[in-house]
């Protein structure tokens, strides 16, 4: 990838049909590199400058596990405003899909601007968009990250740290809840640079009976050495 390609392009050339056949079959998929080094470098550089946050959450207080992260305010940095307007697009079509499988409702417009208006309508306002940090020993406890009865069924997460050299353990885990049946896990090193799509709330399974819902949760084991930040893409907006 050459070290000018803008975000919205290397996320145009992701290859969607693999993307969506993997995210199909497991709730999560890596998208391949997204940005280079020196982007994730320039967006972990923005966690010390407090003007682009909102919020500061400490993960320890509200029992989420240990670390930090911090909400952007909605004057979201380029490269995130970017990343963030590229992905609606492309998530949209599995977003429905899914739904209509469930014979659920599918509320989402075809532009993000349009989505978040309802969103905004409903009262969920606030931006969802985070940066986070995990030294040696925190982590992040299994959760969904659903806000309000306005959500959009799938996230994003940018690795932007090396595992293995900038970090060791830290890898993104998810539990999907089977039905009539024990949990599946999942884990996951998200390398740096690259994304991975993954399932807010419950993707479909198929069943003999025909599809079934099956509740999803993500969070991220102890990280044993070094620091590990993560770009965290909600699509709906916080209450
Ligand atoms: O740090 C991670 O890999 C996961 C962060 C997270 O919970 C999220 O992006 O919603
Ligand atoms: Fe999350």
């Amino acid at each position: 990838m050459p070290e000018t390609t803008p975000p919205a392009e290397t996320v145009a050339q992701t290859d969607w049909a693999a993307l969506t056949a993997e995210l199909d079959t497991h709730g999560h998929a890596l998208t391949g590199q997204l940005i280079t080094p020196a982007e994730c470098r320039d967006i972990t550089a923005l966690y010390d400058h407090q003007h682009h946050f909102r919020t500061t959450v400490d993960m320890a207080r509200h029992r989420f596990g240990s670390g930090r992260y911090r909400y952007f305010t909605h004057d979201l940095p380029d490269v995130v405003q970017a990343l963030r307007d590229a992905f609606y697009p492309r998530l949209l079509p599995i977003a429905r899909e899914w739904a209509a499988k469930l014979g659920k409702p599918a509320p989402w417009p075809d532009t993000l601007a349009e989505w978040l208006e309802k969103c905004h309508a409903a009262g969920q306002h606030r931006s969802a968009q985070i940066l986070l940090r995990y030294g040696p020993g925190d982590w992040n406890a299994l959760h969904r990250d659903v806000f309000g009865d306005m959500l959009f069924p799938l996230q994003v997460v940018i690795g932007l740290d090396t595992p293995g050299a900038d970090f060791t353990g830290g890898e993104f885990l998810m539990t999907e809840q089977r039905p009539r049946a024990q949990s599946r896990g999942s884990a996951i090193a998200l390398p740096q640079g690259h994304g991975l799509v993954f399932t807010t709330r419950d993707r479909p399974v198929a069943t003999k009976r025909g599809w079934s819902n099956a509740p999803m949760r993500h969070g991220v084991s102890t990280v044993r050495s070094g620091r590990r930040h993560t770009l965290g893409l909600v699509f709906h907006d916080a209450a």
